[in-house]
């Protein structure tokens, strides 16, 4: 069975943000990972890992103005000084929390600018964040989210273009976060993808479908996902990241099976 690490974002959203570092590894998590750390000061947030004894797995580059419905800044032409700025930012972070992961969100596709020009700004941006974060030893992530539900407009939303961006971006230290829910909806057919990519995946994300619930209540056939996983010899880690039914304990179920 794979490592699984809870996404606090969508995990133990019952208690205030501090605390779900010790119900997760409570539950057995021995791994967490989340949208951002920024509100906080990293040593704080380095001290509720301490305390509950998990493993920093994976956070987000900063995404631009989020509340205001940004979602990244790396396919940005006219932003990208402030994407060096956001990579300085994620670094310290990283330091602090002894991360070996981050995601860096792609961006909303602006209005009327050409695909040409996303695209070079996108891998000029990714090489930029590879070679900053491999002075720490640091994996960059790049996940293909479906635009149809759940972020309409988003520039990386299709897999293979996903799998083709990591060769352009040619970085040893960039590989592709594999969001099975997002995957699911922009193309299905998961089994044949981790196998033909398994290279190139440095990080896993579950969720069911529809409903982005626990694994279990949808159309994913998890366990046989999880067997492949283990078969293909992946060692990384797979992200809860997922909407609880109803309380996450109560939906940890799948997880015992
Ligand atoms: O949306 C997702 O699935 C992610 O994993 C992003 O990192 C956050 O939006
Ligand atoms: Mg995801």
């Amino acid at each position: 069975m794979p490592k699984f690490a809870a996404n606090l974002s969508f995990l133990f959203t019952e208690v205030p943000f501090p605390e779900r570092f010790a119900r997760a590894a409570a539950a057995g998590f021995t791994g967490v990972e989340y949208l951002f750390p920024y509100d906080w000061p990293a040593h704080e947030v380095a001290q509720w890992l301490q305390s509950a004894d998990v493993e920093q797995v994976l956070f987000n580059l900063p995404p631009g103005d989020w509340a205001a419905g940004e979602r990244g800044l790396a396919c940005l032409p006219q932003r990208q000084g402030e994407f060096a700025e956001s990579v300085e930012q994620a670094l310290d972070y990283a330091m602090v929390l002894d991360c070996e992961r981050v995601h860096c969100l792609a961006g909303l596709r602006p209005a009327g600018c050409d695909e040409a020009m996303l695209e070079t700004t996108f891998v000029a941006n990714l090489r930029h964040a590879a070679d900053r974060f491999a002075t720490i030893g640091a994996t960059v992530m790049i996940e293909p989210i479906n635009s149809r539900i759940d972020m309409p407009g988003y520039w990386l939303d299709d897999v293979g273009k996903g799998f083709r961006l990591l060769q352009a971006v040619d970085r040893s230290n960039v590989k592709l976060q594999l969001d099975l829910y997002h995957a699911q909806i922009i193309q299905g057919d998961l089994a044949r993808t981790i196998e033909a990519n398994i290279g190139d995946i440095g990080h896993v994300q579950i969720a069911d479908n529809p409903g982005r619930h626990e694994p279990g209540s949808g159309e994913i056939h998890y366990p046989f996902l999880f067997e492949l996983l283990d078969r293909l010899g992946y060692t990384g880690w797979v992200g809860c990241e997922y909407k609880p039914q109803t309380t996450t304990e109560a939906g940890l179920g799948w997880l015992r099976r």
